[in-house]
């Protein structure tokens, strides 16, 4: 990337970036109603962002000179870009878009969506039987609880989604998660809940995964403790010939493919049946059809027409030539309280890389670190540092113009919803333009960029867009940073060396004086 022509145009030009306390920095030339960019109901306003007309026109030769939309076309069409060359590697097509590509006659991977369609139905047919009472307990009750048993990509997004779209959920169903393997989680879920009328989704695409294999026998204990058989509540998602995927098990099983990531899996079963269980299958289809106009907008080579590559750009910019270390994605929405959350593992695990994909040394910075929390509890907790501290964190704010829930009053001639977009819109000018004052604790020094990603309303087609706006941004960087996005070898270290912990304690450790060992003595002698 900085080889490239463009690459070495944009390290002369950050050398002297926009100055956005100049006066009229925001106004000038229009600049506030052209550096708008529009994808379905969602809009961008970037004009906070320390760039130039200049700056976009060598963030767009960047994006061409690297060929990230034609790389994103290949992705969705089943090219296999899981992989290290030369190493051995997962060496798997990467086709999370393709459970979504379901309304055109033509998707870009056809047997791929084929398989997601087939699931689709399958869980449609099991919604409906659900409903109707046709899957039912063992006393013929319908089942109105759901118990997500999941961790990483199969908690986050269903979590974080689930959360986002309340308002929109049956009001005859609930829905709790259960993901780490500390057992006060499990407990604290499995003794506010009636087992008897639930259903289990156990969720793990490797079917191996400590944490949940350990949380699905908490449960089963749970419920052959209350007399319930639970192969009559339990229900597998996993991938195709896991050690899960035995459907003698389990009431019923759902798939995913090893060409969908776990943090990439939300429009997989991996998100859609709680989802589907706790908003519909309609609601479903429309979460559905957000994404997949996302991803087409995706393709467009246009940085100015393309959200999820202008924010891509506009991220490579900030992190690798004004060389900000973190980003903060900021919701000015309650419902979007977890989607940081989900959104850390999506991008950190997916970037958070040091080689390329030749297995060489990287030469400058992959991703950064994200982080982030809702707007406007933020305000009253770190945004101290964002105006005033030495570190320069970008910000991503979102937020929409009208409540999901319309309940709302006038206090002090305003409603609720006004009061948030005012702190939002003027956090984002806060930031820029910062404030002189002779106190030097009181003056502000501006120039922090941020983007302001607006919509009407968060709705379930809305949610759909953001998630795969997020997404394809993520992949659209990894492309430019040539890593592999895809894999996550890094958290197998620990997971070796907690496996030895664990010999330990059992005394079968083949090393008993190793550092485990020592380490473990260390931590729990308490005199
Ligand atoms: O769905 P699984 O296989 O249980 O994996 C859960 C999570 O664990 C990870 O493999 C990391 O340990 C993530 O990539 C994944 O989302």
């Amino acid at each position: 990337m900085y080889e490239t022509d463009a690459g070495k145009r944009l390290q002369q030009l950050a050398g002297r970036p926009y100055d956005l306390t100049a006066p009229d920095a925001l106004t000038a030339a229009g600049r506030l109603e052209r550096y708008v960019c529009r994808a379905g109901s969602l809009r961008m306003l970037y004009s906070m962002q320390r760039i130039t007309d200049e700056v976009l026109d060598a963030l767009q030769d960047l994006a061409d000179e690297c060929r990230l939309v034609e790389q994103f076309k290949e992705m969705r069409r089943g090219a296999v870009i899981n992989r290290i060359a030369g190493w051995p590697s997962e060496n798997r097509q990467v086709l999370h878009t393709a459970c979504r590509d379901i309304f055109c006659q033509n998707p870009a991977a056809p047997a791929a969506t084929a398989q997601a369609k087939s699931e689709l139905e399958k869980l449609k047919g099991f919604l409906d039987d659900v409903d109707s009472g046709g899957v039912c307990n063992a006393d013929g009750k319908k089942f109105r609880t759901l118990i997500h048993v999941g961790i990483g990509g199969s908690d986050l997004g269903p979590r974080a989604v689930h959360e986002a779209l309340q308002a929109f959920g049956r009001k005859d169903k609930d829905v709790h998660f259960i993901s780490n393997v500390d057992p006060d989680d499990a407990a604290a879920v499995l003794e506010k809940t009636d087992l008897a009328t639930s259903l289990v989704v156990i969720v793990s695409k490797s079917g191996t995964t400590m944490e949940t294999r350990a949380n699905e026998q908490l449960v089963c204990q749970a419920l052959r403790r209350d007399g319930l058989e639970p192969r009559h509540h339990c229900i597998a998602v996993t991938g195709k010939g896991s050690p899960m995927d035995n459907p003698e098990q389990y009431l019923r099983a759902f798939y995913m493919y090893d060409y969908i990531g776990g943090r990439y899996s939300l429009t997989s079963m991996v998100g859609l049946v709680t989802l589907g269980f706790s908003l519909g299958y309609e609601k479903i289809v429309e979460f559905l059809h957000g994404a997949a106009e996302m991803d087409l907008v995706a393709e467009e080579t246009d940085i100015r027409r393309n959200l999820p590559l202008l924010l891509a750009v506009l991220g490579i910019w900030n992190h690798n030539y004004l060389g900000y270390p973190t980003v903060a994605v900021l919701p000015y929405s309650q419902a979007l309280h977890r989607f940081p959350a989900h959104l850390q593992q999506c991008d950190m695990e997916s970037n958070g890389k040091s080689i390329d994909r030749n297995g060489r040394q990287l030469v400058g910075k992959s991703g950064p670190v994200l982080w982030g929390e809702p707007g406007t509890n933020g305000q009253h907790a770190f945004y101290q540092l964002l105006h005033q501290g030495t570190e320069l964190v970008p910000v991503e704010f979102i937020g929409f113009l009208r409540s999901q829930r319309g309940e709302d009053l006038e206090v002090a001639g305003t409603s609720s919803q006004q009061k948030l977009i005012a702190n939002l819109l003027a956090q984002s000018i806060a930031l820029a333009t910062g404030k002189e004052d002779e106190n030097p604790n009181k003056y502000f020094p501006g120039n922090r960029p941020s983007i302001l990603l607006i919509g009407n309303s968060l709705t379930p087609e809305v949610m759909g867009s953001l998630l795969a706006l997020y997404e394809a941004k993520i992949v659209l960087q990894g492309f430019a940073w040539n890593i592999n996005s895809f894999d996550q070898e890094g958290v197998q270290l620990g997971k070796a060396l907690a496996t030895r912990l664990l010999a330990c304690m059992t005394g079968s450790e083949s090393q008993p004086q190793g550092l485990e060992s020592k380490l473990l003595k260390a931590a729990c002698n308490t005199g």
